[in-house]
């Protein structure tokens, strides 16, 4: 820390002093402090910005006897900077000067106006038009579990759930927040566990920034308070929401937290939802990676089931879908009325939505923005265009549906523009507006006739100036007199020094250059004070106009709200239906029996991928599953199809899920809680786990988890650890998935030892990949197409040959393997695999382990806990 920091606030200057009691309130936040056309920074923030922008650090002055370290960054590019701190977890409070300048004695008076952070953000330029910045608060319950509540400040709908304290990794990873939101009194472990799961790492190397908030702030009867005053209630009980009272409490936390960044109430927030783990297709993170919904194994965000979905013609249309994706409801009456609304687009009326819809504005962020007054000129003439087109959007809907669907007539009826709006915007600024209102050049001429005065005088400046020059001309006989104007000094006269003779005695000498000498007159000086002055109070009067506009604006902020998801749902409906048309998919039908049955399925991000590169046409395949038969042992030759086969399958169930159609001929589909995925072998090198370990932590989950309305994707387990072990483990898993999960399972496997599965498991099943050798020299050939039974053989070595490996390598294999076969034939073991394990007589649990069992740590106060470890060490003292 700086020395400066450690002296008497009187003994610094009076803009240090300014700056510090600012800082104070600013701890952990860094400090952008408007000095001119400059944010500066000041000792270590100075510090820290200089290492995390590579800007230049510098001193000037003293204060308080030391110097002053700074670092600044210009006032017009702050966005650049603002963006790469943001990325990089950190935090910003925006510090303006709101004094006036001319009449301020000592400092001008300064004052944050928000904060910039990575779970609040609205600004289209720091965010990305397609997700969400999303701010998190979480509050350990009375016992176990945690109340969580989130929101985006964008979206405006206020998130409540209650989860159980092994849940809680699960609820993170599936939100994403920026910002995740603690008390400053939770304990030691919570903690911890809290910053960990922060830190895990997001699919595309998102991070979320764990913030300690004071104690007080987490209060669960001030979080029911505030959230009946945003949602301008008098009870939660129509959103069912009223006994969450640890959800209650992170809301407190969450709301005044969100308030404080933005430096006003959130008008905007107006919906709260509360979300239950058991109303959405559980989508655990594996799963989410393994199908690479949103990112791929490589971490990027294309190819993906999302970038092939994805054609919105906005970007709310985009986060709309992402979200549906992400969240389909087990439930599926959701996804039955997009199914509907699709059929009654696909006539043709998706095709001239989506021409008006394209160009339209982001009108859900452009709302949020409008309610937080951040609001841009451009944005709001890109609104009132949108209102125009929402018109047009909803009469094409009125003419072009004779069956109107109930989704598509709601969004229907939410799409038209507030009375008064369009025109109000229309009328108030300019067509072209300038970027921002400190500029001036944003409200329309015919407005307002203050301003039109002032302009008016600003706009004669030219026809007097060149009256001027005439005059001047004729009156001294110079020539070449010209009068100017610029910015350092004003209007002048400008004489070059060959005529400097002829200057007349009223001409006062302003600047002198090399060339030519600079005057003024007194009547050019009384026309400069009229033209400056009207330049600044049009300039203010403006602004002005503009604080006005936002205030008119406030009443249509929740009817925009509704307006911005009607035209994003249907946006990301009409994507849906284009999807269906281009790519060639069905509908799925929902039944209530319990079954899975795709005829000529596809993957359609592989099919895709197939076709761009002209790589042959995907191999559709069908799958049936259903009560007498609920697992597939899948065997076959690497490359040969198992996993894009099983993916297939997972992705078809949830797009059916999301309300999409689907890559198929048919689908059939019962009802489904969950799709669990246990696919490929990758190092968990941040968290020092192995291979075989992230592997079994994982199956683990997945056994504990599975019912059987689950869909489980087993893809190799067992093949981290040595044959036997695996093949045993294997074996296990697949038993236990069949007899007591009784789950929906794609078991693909290497061990041909579990073809046997089958013969002693009734609704278990073989099927295989396809390939043949062909074309000589045992060349293999995969057909991709799934046939019923096992796969006779495994081709590894011919796959191994495909691959590039050495010959004579290859024909050493082929020469072991030979010697392998007819070895194990002989020397067999009769094992059965999946003979029942004996059944073992549980041993009497020791005392102190049944009394350890009785205990709740959390319940205990100190006393309590202190009396329990007494009659522990008793009990582990008795004979
Ligand atoms: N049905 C199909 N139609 C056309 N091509 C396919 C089909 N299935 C898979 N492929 C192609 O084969 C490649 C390998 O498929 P996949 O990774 O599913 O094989 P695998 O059997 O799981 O292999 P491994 O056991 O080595 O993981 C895919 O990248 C794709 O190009």
């Amino acid at each position: 820390m700086s020395p400066a920091l450690n002296a008497p606030l009187d003994k610094h200057t009076p803009m240090m002093q300014q700056y510090l009691a600012i800082k104070a309130e600013y701890p952990h936040t860094l400090v952008f402090y408007r000095m001119g056309d400059f944010y500066e920074l000041f000792f270590g923030d100075a510090e820290k910005a200089a290492r995390l922008l590579d800007i230049t650090l510098t001193q000037r002055g003293q204060s308080a006897g030391e110097p002053v370290v700074m670092a600044g960054v210009p006032f017009h590019s702050v966005d650049t900077y603002l963006a790469r701190l943001i990325k990089l977890g950190e935090s910003v409070a925006i510090c303006e000067q709101v004094g006036d300048v001319a009449t301020a004695k000592g400092p001008v008076e300064r004052k944050v106006v928000r904060v910039v952070t990575p779970g609040t953000l609205t600004d289209s330029g720091l965010l990305s038009d397609k997700s969400e910045a999303l701010l998190m608060a979480v509050h350990p319950g009375a016992r176990t579990g945690y109340g969580l509540a989130w929101l985006s400040v964008t979206q405006g709908i206020v998130f409540l759930a209650q989860c159980a304290g092994d849940e809680l990794a699960d609820w993170l990873a599936r939100i994403g927040p920026g910002e995740l939101l603690y008390s400053a009194e939770v304990s030691t472990t919570t903690e911890k566990t809290l910053q960990n799961l922060a830190a895990a790492q997001q699919p595309g190397g998102q991070r979320t920034v764990a913030v300690v908030r004071p104690a007080w702030a987490f209060d669960a009867a001030l979080g029911e308070r505030k959230l009946l005053e945003q949602l301008q209630a008098a009870s939660l009980a129509a959103w069912d929401a009223q006994a969450l009272p640890d959800a209650h409490a992170a809301a407190a936390a969450l709301l005044n937290y969100a308030e404080h960044t933005q430096g006003r109430a959130l008008t905007h927030v107006r919906t709260l939802r509360v979300a239950r783990s058991d109303e959405l297709i559980d989508l655990p993170a594996n799963t989410r990676r393994n199908l690479e919904l949103t990112h791929n194994l490589r971490g990027e965000t294309s190819p993906t089931l999302f970038s092939l979905l994805d054609v919105c013609c906005t970007g709310m249309g985009s986060r709309t879908l992402r979200c549906w994706m992400l969240e389909p409801r087990r439930e599926r009456t959701q996804a039955t009325e997009r199914l509907s609304a699709i059929e009654a687009l696909r006539g043709g009326l998706w095709q001239s939505l989506r021409q008006v819809l394209k160009g339209a504005s982001d009108v859900e962020r452009i709302t949020a923005r409008t309610a937080l007054r951040q609001v841009r000129p451009r944005e709001l003439t890109g609104l009132a265009q949108t209102l125009g087109r929402a018109l047009q959007v909803a009469s094409s809907l009125q003419a072009g549906l004779q069956n109107p669907t109930p989704l598509l007539q709601r969004i229907h009826s939410e799409l038209t523009p507030p009375p008064g709006c369009t025109e109000l915007l229309q009328a108030a600024l300019l067509a072209e507006p300038a970027a921002l209102v400190r500029d001036g050049g944003v409200i329309a001429d015919g407005f307002d006739a203050d301003l039109d005065e002032l302009r008016g005088i600003q706009n004669n400046c030219d026809g007097f100036l060149i009256d001027l020059e005439t005059r001047e001309r004729a009156r001294t006989g110079i020539a070449n007199l010209r009068v100017q104007f610029n910015k350092v000094h004003g209007f002048y006269i400008e004489v070059t020094q060959g005529q400097i003779d002829k200057v007349p005695d009223d001409y006062r000498r302003r600047q002198t250059l090399k060339n030519a000498e600079r005057f003024i007159t007194p009547e050019l000086k009384a026309f400069e004070d009229k033209a400056l002055s009207a330049q600044e109070r049009a300039l203010a009067r403006e602004k002005w106009l503009y604080e006005q506009l936002l205030d008119s604006m406030q009443a249509w902020v929740d009817p925009l709200t509704r307006l911005a998801r009607a035209l994003a749902e249907l946006d990301a409906l009409c994507a849906l239906t284009e999807r269906s048309l281009t790519l060639n998919w069905t509908a799925p039908q929902f039944v209530a029996e319990p079954c899975i049955e795709i005829r000529g399925g596809r993957h359609p991000v592989v099919e895709a991928r197939l076709n761009e590169t002209s790589g042959g046409s995907f191999i559709a395949n069908d799958t049936v599953l259903g009560p007498k038969q609920r697992m597939q042992v899948i065997t076959g030759p690497n490359m040969g199809g198992k996993s894009t086969y099983m993916r297939q399958v997972a992705v078809i169930v949830l797009l059916a899920s999301m309300g999409s159609h689907v890559p198929a001929l048919s689908c059939r589909l019962g009802p489904i809680d969950a799709i669990h995925t246990r696919i490929g072998a990758a190092d968990d090198l941040a968290n020092a786990q192995s291979t075989f370990m992230v592997e079994m932590t994982e199956a683990a989950q997945i056994l504990h988890a599975a019912t059987p309305q689950s869909l489980v994707l087993m893809d190799e387990i067992g093949r981290g650890t040595s044959t036997f072990d695996g093949l045993a483990l294997a074996s296990g898993i697949a038993a236990h998935l069949h007899d007591k999960a009784k789950a929906f399972t794609l078991f693909a496997t290497h061990y041909f030892e579990l073809t046997e599965f089958p013969a002693t498991h009734h609704a278990a099943v073989n099927v295989h990949v396809s390939a043949v050798e062909g074309g000589g020299k045992g060349n293999i050939v995969f057909l991709h197409q799934i046939e019923p039974g096992p796969a006779s053989r495994s081709y590894g070595i011919q796959v191994a040959r495909l691959a590039g490996v050495p010959g004579a390598v290859v024909q050493h294999a082929r020469h072991a393997l030979a010697a392998l076969e007819g070895q194990s034939e002989k020397s067999r073991l009769q094992v059965d695999l999946f003979a029942a394990a004996p059944v073992e007589e549980a041993p009497e649990p020791h005392p102190l382990a049944s009394a350890l069992q009785d205990i709740d740590p959390d319940a205990l106060s100190p006393r309590e806990a202190l009396e329990q470890l007494y009659h522990l060490k008793k009990i582990a003292t008795l004979p």
